[in-house]
């Protein structure tokens, strides 16, 4: 089902990558302000090897998005770990050194992640993680601190666009966030959600769209929910070139059918879970999402799957993860669904850097001489 890596992953030498906070090197743009132009782009080179020297894009860019959400507020910060690869990162539960640098964390060098590699590292059994962007800004922090996928959501809806649910977003709202997403995303392959209404009227009609997902918003793949009653439409993408990851389990577009937000695939719907995955792979996805179902039916798909699957609040053992950013990082306004780990808390730093910039106005301390120009 899959092809093979046609590049050799080898790591290289250390490349300073702060987790969080810490100044990335240098940036490749010319005016200072981070962001690739409207045409080309910078970053996500394509034809690249599966080795790519090219610095990270972005920079001191300015406004940061906006957000919305509906969630709920999550836990505390923990641990975390970012990729796995040579300097002995325990990130995986897997057999010994891995070949892929996926990780940013460590100071190992990053390369360009392409669909064969998230195979190898299923053989391998390294996991890894999945974040959504939907900006340049973030998309180059991700991408700098080795997350080698990003998903460019139809969250969107809810996280940029001040939505209740998925459903309103458009493929025409999502293009142009997809395209921030990939001209900053010089290594993370990125996956670009097809928006309800733009794919389950026919295979052709997503073909139309995913065209538009790849040409227009320059995605390396696409992502559409649905079982077994999506195999053909994931075939005739596949074989048309269109790398598609599949999304079962808690599938959000179709949460007016499924009565609201709630865990699937509870009793004997595990073994529907499992025909429909089988479904999907077979007809080509590269990958299959699994949302909010059960720790031991998202094992038992795991295992039954030669692909990667990869899990939002379905357990620990799908051999990916993934998240929406901004309910990791402390960002989304309100209660996050509980399969959320916070790892730090923007909405606090943010709420705090603009009441503090305020009062300096209020107060006449800012601008001070060094902000301001001799005549
Ligand atoms: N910010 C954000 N995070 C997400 O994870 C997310 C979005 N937006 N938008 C699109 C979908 C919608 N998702 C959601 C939204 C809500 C729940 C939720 O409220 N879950 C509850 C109930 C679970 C149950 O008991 O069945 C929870 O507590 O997790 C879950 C997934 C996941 N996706
Ligand atoms: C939660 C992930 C899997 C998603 O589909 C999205 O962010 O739109
Ligand atoms: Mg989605």
């Amino acid at each position: 089902m899959n092809q093979h890596a046609q590049g050799t992953d080898q790591d290289q030498t250390a490349e300073e990558v702060a987790p969080y906070g810490g100044g990335r090197p240098a940036v490749n743009d010319a005016d200072g302000f981070g962001g690739s132009g409207s045409s080309g782009g910078s970053g996500s080179s394509e034809a690249g090897e599966p080795e790519a020297g090219e610095p990270g894009t972005g920079g001191t860019g300015a406004s940061g998005p906006r957000v919305d959400g509906s969630g709920a507020g999550g836990p505390g910060a923990g641990d975390r770990r970012v990729g796995s690869s040579g300097a002995g990162d325990p990130g995986a539960g897997d057999p010994g050194v891995s070949g892929s640098s996926v990780g940013g964390s460590t100071g190992t060098r990053l390369k360009k992640i392409r669909i064969p590699h998230l195979q190898q590292m299923k053989e391998r059994g390294e996991r890894w993680a999945m974040l959504t962007a939907y900006d340049q800004l973030s998309a180059s922090v991700f991408d700098a601190a080795g997350i080698p996928v990003l998903l460019v959501g139809d969250s969107a809806a809810n996280n940029v666009y001040g939505h209740a649910t998925t459903l309103p977003v458009t493929l025409d709202e999502l293009i142009p966030l997809v395209r921030a997403v990939a001209n900053a995303s010089p290594h993370a392959l990125v996956v670009a959600d097809l928006p309800f209404g733009s794919y389950q009227g026919s295979p052709q009609q997503a073909f139309g769209s995913a065209v538009r997902l790849m040409k227009e918003g320059l995605a390396h793949a696409v992502k559409l929910e649905g079982g077994r009653t999506m195999a053909p439409t994931v075939k005739l993408l596949t074989e048309a070139g269109i790398p598609v990851m599949a999304h079962i389990g808690f599938t959000p577009q179709s949460e007016h059918t499924l009565g609201g937000y709630r865990v699937q695939g509870r009793g004997e719907s595990a073994e529907s879970l499992v025909t429909d995955a089988l479904a999907l792979q077979e007809a080509g996805a590269f990958s299959l999402v699994m949302e909010m179902v059960p720790a031991p039916a998202a094992a038992a798909v795991t295992k039954a799957l030669d692909i990667p699957t990869v899990g939002i609040g379905a357990g620990a053992d799908c051999d990916a993860q993934v998240l929406v950013w901004t309910d990791m990082a402390g960002f989304t306004d309100g209660r996050t669904p509980r399969f959320v780990k916070k790892y730090a808390d923007l909405r606090g730093i943010l709420t705090q850097a603009a009441q503090e910039y305020a009062r300096d106005v209020r107060h006449g301390t800012f601008p001070a001489p060094e902000h301001s120009f001799e005549e």
